[in-house]
């Protein structure tokens, strides 16, 4: 699946994914209005008005975006049926021909973190047949339980040819708690770079691994720093848009090659028809809007990328 991601973004020239975090306020009222008469204003009506959303922005979007990354959470806010809305997104993306990074952040003691992985990437067996539960490509993993966390990824990924993005530096205003703390006198953020490559190492495509790290757009010094510590770690970048970060602050995140990184917008797309800069659109063109946002956004990381 790494070896796909590179492709997909060679071809379509956007190291870019869209994030698919339909909160119900983000749907516009027609979109909510004919959900509701179908399931009643019902857990079921909102997964079908966020499917309903998700469809129109991926049509009005897959030709020009190598991947999607829908985060669970805004799916399992609404029960069974938002997780039932998850996998109909899953399926439709891969449909698309859309590389799909699950945006799960697991990872646990072994035992449990092998379910997670086959959960979320692998095949479960029940008794003669064998099952695909929600089938994403990637899968966003959280490394503080160490190697025991990770490990039974890294052999679901093998199996499958999957990947996943290991949080090395998150965008939060407070990552630093935790993540810049030192140990022996450096930032733990870069020891846990340091393991990402290491476990990268294990596991390698064509050209990148298939284990890849998560680099908060809003720390572009730090991208600076893991980007070399981390050579072959295809790094997504979250925070681009509606957290503050910009095109030019993400150069140092790729390499030479122009790869290296895809650069994540969640509300920033899939809600561009609010912003002033998209309103000719109104809530009837919202994936017309995400389109044009999508555009100007690829625009804006590539001249970042030529100006270097
Ligand atoms: O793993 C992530 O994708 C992630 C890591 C991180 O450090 N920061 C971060 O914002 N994210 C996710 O990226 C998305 C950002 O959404 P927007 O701020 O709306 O573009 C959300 O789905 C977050 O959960």
């Amino acid at each position: 699946m790494i070896n796909q991601l590179v492709a997909n973004i060679r071809k379509t020239k956007a190291p870019i994914v869209v994030g698919l975090d339909p909160m119900l306020d983000y749907v516009p009222k027609h979109v909510q209005d004919k959900a509701f008469q179908e399931f009643g204003e019902t857990l079921e009506g909102a997964a079908e008005a966020i499917w309903q959303f998700n469809k129109a922005i991926v049509d009005g979007t897959y030709d020009l975006i190598p991947a999607v990354k829908p985060q669970i959470a805004m799916y399992e806010q609404f029960g069974l049926p938002g997780l039932g809305a998850f996998k109909k997104t899953v399926d439709y993306c891969k449909e698309k021909g859309l590389v799909v990074i699950g945006d799960v952040k697991r990872g646990d003691i072994g035992s449990t973190s092998a379910a997670y992985a086959i959960a979320h990437l692998g095949h479960v067996q029940v008794g003669s047949k064998s099952c695909l539960p929600f089938g994403e490509d990637f899968a966003t993993v959280n490394p503080y339980l160490g190697s025991d966390g990770i490990n039974p990824f890294i052999k679901v990924c093998r199996e499958e040819k999957k990947g996943i993005f290991v949080l090395v530096k998150t965008s939060n205003p407070s990552s630093g708690e935790i993540q810049d703390q030192p140990v022996d006198g450096r930032p733990l953020y870069e020891l846990v770079g340091e393991k990402v490559a290491a476990w990268g190492d294990e596991l390698m495509g064509d050209e990148y691994s298939y284990v890849g790290a998560v680099v908060g757009a809003t720390y572009p010094e730090m991208g600076k720093v893991l980007r070399k510590i981390m050579p072959k770690a295809y790094i997504l970048v979250p925070g681009y848009g509606a957290q503050g970060g910009k095109g030019k602050d993400l150069a140092h995140f790729f390499n030479e090659d122009g790869l290296g990184a895809i650069v994540n917008s969640s509300r920033g797309i899939i809600a561009a028809y609010k912003q002033e800069k998209y309103g000719k659109y109104g809530e009837e063109g919202f994936a017309e809007a995400s389109r044009a946002a999508v555009e100007d956004m690829a625009a804006d990381i590539i001249e970042a990328l030529n100006l270097r």
